[in-house]
């Protein structure tokens, strides 16, 4: 159920409450934030109020809910379902000519700096330097899909930045919560591994807290977690 409104302030909405809607909930009743709307497979929906941000951390399934609740309500959505569809993934571009929405592959701070070095790696392995990269996932078992949707977009930022293709993804099932996302760099006889673990659900969900406040006071359009990061990074550091 969700919390009653009371005071003012931001309000959350979550959709999904399995491993990382639950942190997030968790993450709201530490920080003080109301969450006025809930929903989950078995629940249904369930809301006190609308909320200022959904945060849909459900699955495809809910996609099409998440999406009419958001236009109907013009409310900014954090999108951190991984293994949308095409069709999918176009229609959240649509929802964002009428609502922010952030397209939060991973919410983790250090995969935006993992993101970040990647790109500084790529400008800087030409020529003479250039390496063969490879990227690898871990998250445990239970997961529902695979690759990542994160080691998906190291790939992607990879070859946008270095213009040569990853040579291999590779997914493992094993380990403890949360995740691991490592790129290797490898050039003859020496090799460098760019690594990030997540070991705790509370990490995505302080980013979702993050990218929700970003998304309450945007203009409509589609960003990544990447925009939100640069944006308060940028904030933090003038
Ligand atoms: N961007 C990021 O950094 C992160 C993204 N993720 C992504 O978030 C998603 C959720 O992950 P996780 O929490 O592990 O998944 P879980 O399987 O633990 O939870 C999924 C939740 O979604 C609910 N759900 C499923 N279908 C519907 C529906 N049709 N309507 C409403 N609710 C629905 C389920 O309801 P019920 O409980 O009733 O079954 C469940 O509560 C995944 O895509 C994952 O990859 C995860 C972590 C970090
Ligand atoms: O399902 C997860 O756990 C995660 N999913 C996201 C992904 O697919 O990249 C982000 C992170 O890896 C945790």
């Amino acid at each position: 159920m969700p919390d009653a409104p009371e005071g003012d302030g931001p309000t959350i909405g979550i959709v999904g409450l399995g491993r990382l809607g639950s942190a997030l909930r968790s993450a709201c009743r530490s920080d003080g934030r109301r969450v006025t709307l809930t929903a989950s497979r078995r629940g249904g929906w369930s809301a006190a109020a609308v909320p200022e941000v959904l945060v849909d951390a459900s699955g495809p399934e809910a996609h099409a809910d998440v999406l009419d609740y958001c236009a109907g309500h013009r409310v900014p959505l954090v999108a951190c379902v991984s293994n949308l569809t095409e069709p999918q993934w176009k229609a959240l571009a649509e929802l964002a000519e009428v609502v922010p929405v952030v397209r939060a592959t991973n919410l983790s701070f250090a995969h935006y700096l993992q993101v970040r070095i990647a790109e500084f790696t790529a400008a800087l392995t030409t020529g003479r330097f250039e390496t063969t990269t490879t990227v690898r996932e871990r998250h445990p078992l239970g997961k529902a899909h695979r690759p990542s949707g994160s080691a998906l977009a190291l790939a992607d930022t990879w070859a946008a930045a270095s213009g040569r293709a990853v040579a291999d993804i590779a997914d493992e099932r094993a380990g403890l919560p949360v995740s691991e996302h490592e790129l290797t760099h490898t050039w003859g006889g020496e090799s460098l591994h760019v690594r990030h673990h997540v070991a705790d659900w509370a990490v995505p969900a302080r980013g979702a807290l993050a990218a929700a406040d970003w998304a309450r006071t945007a203009a409509p359009g589609l960003v990544t977690m990447r925009t939100v990061y640069d944006d308060l990074t940028g904030r933090t550091t003038t």
